[in-house]
């Protein structure tokens, strides 16, 4: 294959926080340096924020919540809309800057302006879908309910699609009348700050608000007295902390955590299409930096090693790269501790007795010194109960383990605490059924993995979270009822 050169970046030159329709320093005058996770080169710093910070972001959203809740449906649309126009008129640079700060792939991030554009055309044509009912009471009063913004939300975002789910996930709460605070990823920060450089004007000050910062500023948005309802993509871990802090304001939470997703391959299951559902289901062009990778697969024994064979064949189309090179399939880690966490995994995977069968370290050659690159990494013969069937990684590292009876896999695959996604493979569109009720799992694919279909429910069960997003309950999630009595002379 061709490797393409490196293509240059604009970095944005506005490095503060925005809110109040402004850009802001910290008030403590703290900021933050970005480093490429790939060369290790600088981008300069951020301003970063702390919770004095956060608090005048959420101030200045709260002061503009009545006059966006008051703005007529489809003019918030208007709004959301041209916000997609000008990502989509600038899409090339907007995933080059994501490409450089987050260490994945730019032919991934141009994915990821599509998904977040999508999103936002998406939540704008469902203004009008908030509706109330009404509840027949006789010819002597009208009761009807009808749904109201909430106020303002907070929504706190993980690293590995850094604009994506800033520009998407301000889209539902935005049309349903809400003023938004995110709290992008302290990790890489900079295609936000273009991306509000382009379209920071375009909504009524206050109406968006990005507040840069780390777990302190994203602590302080979850327990505010002013925020009615707070997202989070994130870690367990992390979930809990924010529904613990919602909790002092009773607040809702919108929770998207972590997964250790189980691919479940049936005898029957078409050999090929399996083994690019596996690939697929990885997502190692960002390194598996995904909570949906499917990072347990579980293969029929009549089929195990025709699989994996293929599976071996087809990961050597993933070769880690400078993330802003067109050809690049395979970015970076996001930091050197990240980094560090999968090689030590990959340590205890070998120690444990699994065998590994596919790369298992830090790539060498030229450009991957000071990068933070690992590369697609497969062990076979795990077992469910090694480390590595067990923890989410957040990186290119696949366990693969082999079943024999249905009930048995059943079992394992739904034995963590986890409760993401499920992919599913098999011809026998009953065992399919089957399989898919009993997974315990948010999102079932079958025979299919990885894909996010815009409209369709995605979220988690267990410990994987609350909610369901990119789909209208997302939007309707961001509303509340209020039932309205009307008694006639
Ligand atoms: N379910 C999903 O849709 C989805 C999508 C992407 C990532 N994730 C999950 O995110 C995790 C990886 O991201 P990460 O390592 O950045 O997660 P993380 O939980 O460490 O951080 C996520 C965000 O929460 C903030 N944060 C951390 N501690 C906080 C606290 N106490 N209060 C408020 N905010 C706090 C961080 O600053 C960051 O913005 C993985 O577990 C992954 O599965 C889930």
């Amino acid at each position: 294959m061709t490797v393409s050169p490196p293509l240059p970046v604009t970095l944005p030159e506005k490095r503060g926080l925005f809110y109040g329709g402004d850009w802001h320093a910290a008030k403590s005058g703290s900021v933050q340096e970005c480093v490429s996770p790939a060369t290790g080169e600088s981008f300069g710093s951020v301003a970063f924020g702390q919770p004095e910070d956060m608090v005048a972001a959420i101030e200045a959203a709260h002061v503009a919540f009545p006059a966006w809740r008051d703005t007529a449906p489809l003019q918030r649309a208007g709004y959301l809309k041209k916000i997609a126009t000008v990502m989509r008129a600038h899409k090339q640079e907007l995933a080059l800057v994501d490409a450089a700060d987050s260490g994945n792939p730019v032919a991934a991030m141009l994915k990821d302006i599509d998904i977040a554009t999508g999103q936002l055309d998406f939540f704008a044509g469902l203004v009008t879908e908030m509706k109330g009912d009404s509840i027949p009471m006789g010819p002597d009063a009208v009761n009807f309910t009808v749904r109201e913004p909430l106020g303002v939300v907070g929504r706190i975002v993980a690293f590995n699609h850094p604009l994506m789910f800033c520009a998407g996930k301000m889209a539902a709460p935005i049309a349903a009348g809400n003023t938004v605070v995110i709290k992008p990823a302290e990790q890489a920060p900079l295609s936000v700050l273009r991306f509000l450089e382009l379209v920071g004007d375009i909504l009524p000050p206050g109406v968006l608000n990005v507040v840069h910062g780390g777990p302190e500023a994203g602590a302080v948005l979850a327990g505010h007295p002013l925020v009615a309802k707070v997202g989070l993509i994130g870690s367990v871990p992390t979930g809990r902390a924010v529904m613990r802090a919602a909790s002092d304001t009773v607040k809702d939470v919108m929770l998207e955590l972590g997964g250790k997703n189980a691919l479940i391959a049936c005898a029957d299951a078409d050999i090929e299409k399996t083994a690019r559902g596996i690939i697929a289901g990885m997502n190692f062009a960002w390194c598996g930096q995904s909570c949906g990778s499917t990072s347990r697969a579980f293969l029929h024994s009549d089929i195990h090693d025709a699989v994996l064979a293929r599976v071996l064949e087809l990961v050597a189309d993933f070769k880690p790269g400078n993330p802003t090179a067109m050809s690049t399939t395979m970015g970076a880690l996001i930091n050197a501790r990240q980094k560090a966490r999968v090689l030590a995994y990959i340590d205890t995977a070998k120690a444990e007795g699994a065998r590994l069968v596919c790369g298992g370290k830090a790539p060498e050659g030229e450009g991957m010194s000071n990068g933070n690159f690992v590369e697609p990494t497969i062990f076979a013969d795990v077992t469910p109960t090694m480390t590595i069937a067990r923890e989410e990684i957040f990186g290119p590292l696949l366990a693969v383990l082999r079943w024999d009876e249905e009930a048995d896999v059943m079992r394992q695959a739904n034995a963590v605490d986890y409760g993401l996604t499920c992919s599913i493979w098999t011809r026998d569109l009953s065992r399919a059924h089957r399989m898919a009720r009993q997974a315990e799992a948010g999102f079932v694919w079958v025979n299919k993995s990885a894909a996010h279909f815009l409209g369709a429910p995605f979220g988690g069960i267990k410990q994987s979270g609350i909610g369901r997003e990119e789909c209208i309950g997302e939007m309707i999630a961001f509303t509340r009822e209020k039932n309205i009595h009307i008694a006639l002379d």
